[in-house]
């Protein structure tokens, strides 16, 4: 019996007779095991629908293997018998396989002991007076005595019963009404196919709670019941708040390039710099190449290395319509042509127009260009204290190029850039700075080569030397801003600016070991990856 028909039969049993008086004697009538019963009677106490209380133990008889064994197959002597009248008078070498054939009919596929079971249905059957040998014929036989309604035939066939009724369960009390016979008691337990045993039983009655095992509880509301409206009179389940989900919830997940730059923003912030307003991608050539001292002709402004825009492929105008914006221009115009501020120029004619032409922003410097025009407008316009002036800013942002696509380029990319601006910057002080920044990241052991860029010098290229990997691995590109970029601005000529920039993309792929830059950006970048890979913290 499943455990919800035998709550079904308890509930009924509460409702009609007021309680279950004895779990062992319901569960004879039930014929279900005990143990059985009892686990049922437990689960409703658990759910205050009875209350249980313990009666005197009860002696009960217990089956052996063998008493199990016959109770399935039939005792030894009753199969004898059974085969014996259906064969008639057999030779005692021959019991065996009379039993075997029997079997084979009755209990097919039983692995019972033939010739041992033959001895002692042999012997049994003759002590009850149930066979007789004949001596008198060669090979001695034997045969079946007495009608079908003797008083040993009556017996065998009450030991096979309650054998019967004892492995179902039933019948296992020695007192009470559904007692079994003494004698039969006597016969079982001298016969070793039982054992006494001591039984804890229970009687039950209506718990707290009980009303509530009397309605069939629904776990789930149908369409059926809503067209019905069933629902209506029908009792639900409560929810198990308690209960544990299913799955682990799967959340929104940060891409990694998201996660290490907000590594490189809190490094930043924590160094004291402010992030410059990055946003636009689409920037004119003035503050992407003119404004930091990039001549026009310069291989760096080519299509094949430059996206320029098709439409609109002019910028309204170079900066703010201001006078001294407009003067500004004519200023980065002449240190392009002729120079000044200690320099010769290029000595080319410079062209607005090709100033203005808009360009998918080639580094994230064009931004840097634009702060600091602003700042030296604060300055020149007395908004910011000159004698003590300092700066700190950064950005980590998109940039694009027009790159051949392999396994480490992509068409665009993100750059982080960050500058310091101040009185009497050194060569050292870039040095010194530069070493604290990349500190952080976790890179100690750094390498400066020089190198040319035409808007700083000196410019040096940054190594530092990736333990994991055994060698040096260049990382970014850095410099003090050159004069013919900064004062045209405006800018003092005491104040320097140091800056450098890396990219993004490159110490993600080392932090999360990858080697292709796809499996970082762009389509081919699995959910997985993005839900797998934890925050790593900058260092190598
Ligand atoms: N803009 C440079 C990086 C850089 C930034 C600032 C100073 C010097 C170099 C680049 O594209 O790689």
């Amino acid at each position: 019996m499943e455990q919800v028909e035998l709550e079904h039969a308890i509930v009924e049993e509460i409702r009609s007779a007021g309680k279950v008086a004895n779990s062992r004697a319901f569960a004879e009538r039930l014929k279900v095991n005990h143990e059985e019963l009892v686990a049922a009677l437990n689960s409703m106490y658990r759910r205050d629908l009875v209350t249980l209380t313990q009666l005197e133990p009860e002696v009960v008889l217990r089956l052996t293997a063998e008493g199990a064994l016959y109770a399935q197959h039939g005792t030894p002597e009753w199969c004898l018998r059974e085969a014996l009248e259906r064969r008639g008078p057999t030779p005692v070498s021959e019991l065996d396989t009379l039993l075997e054939e029997f079997w084979r009919q009755t209990s097919p596929n039983n692995a019972l002991d033939s010739s041992k079971l033959a001895k002692i249905g042999m012997q049994q059957g003759l002590k009850l007076g149930l066979f007789e040998l004949d001596k008198r014929v060669r090979p001695p036989c034997v045969a079946c005595v007495g009608s079908s309604d003797s008083e040993a035939v009556h017996k065998l066939q009450m030991l096979q019963k309650s054998l019967r009724a004892l492995h179902s369960g039933a019948l296992t009390a020695l007192s009470g009404d559904h007692a079994l016979d003494a004698a039969l008691v006597d016969e079982i337990l001298r016969r070793n196919l039982a054992t006494r045993n001591k039984l804890k039983v229970f009687a039950a009655s209506a718990g707290p709670r009980f009303e509530h095992a009397l309605v069939e509880q629904l776990a789930d509301l149908t369409r059926e019941m809503l067209l019905s409206e069933s629902w209506r009179n029908a009792t639900f389940k409560e929810f198990n708040f308690e209960a544990a989900g299913v799955a682990p919830v799967d959340g929104g997940r940060l891409h990694p390039l998201l996660k290490v730059r907000e590594e490189f923003r809190l490094i930043f912030l924590e160094m004291g710099f402010t992030e410059m307003p990055s946003n636009q991608y689409v920037e004119s050539s003035f503050w992407n190449f003119d404004a930091l001292f990039q001549p026009q002709q310069h291989p760096a402004r080519d299509a094949h290395d430059t996206f320029f825009l098709n439409e609109p492929a002019l910028c309204k105008r170079i900066g703010d319509a201001s006078p001294a914006t407009e003067a500004y221009v004519e200023r980065v115009r002449g240190v392009h042509d002729q120079g000044g501020y200690g320099s010769r120029g290029y000595g080319y004619a410079w062209d607005h127009t090709e100033a203005m032409r808009n360009v998918l922003r080639t580094h994230t410097t064009a931004i840097s260009a634009r702060m600091l025009y602003r700042m030296a407008r604060e300055l020149q316009d007395g908004r910011t204290d000159a004698s003590n002036f300092a700066r700190r800013m950064f950005s980590i942002d998109r940039v694009f190029r027009n790159e051949t696509l392999d396994a480490t380029h992509l068409c665009e990319f993100h750059q982080v850039e960050g500058w310091v601006a101040g009185p009497d910057l050194s060569l050292a002080d870039l040095k010194g700075i530069i070493s604290q920044f990349f500190r952080r990241i976790g890179m100690h052991r750094l390498r400066f080569k020089p190198t040319y860029n035409p808007y700083t010098e000196p410019s040096m290229e940054i190594y530092a030397y990736h333990e994991a990997l055994g060698r040096w691995v260049e990382i970014g590109n850095s410099g003090i801003f050159r004069p013919e970029m900064l004062q045209p601005m405006g800018l003092p000529p005491n104040i320097q600016v140091i800056a450098w920039g890396l990219s993004l993309e490159r110490p993600t792929m080392i932090l999360y070991g990858l080697s292709n830059i796809r499996d970082l950006f762009g389509h081919r970048v699995s959910l997985q990856t993005i839900r797998d890979n934890p925050i790593c913290r900058l260092g190598w």
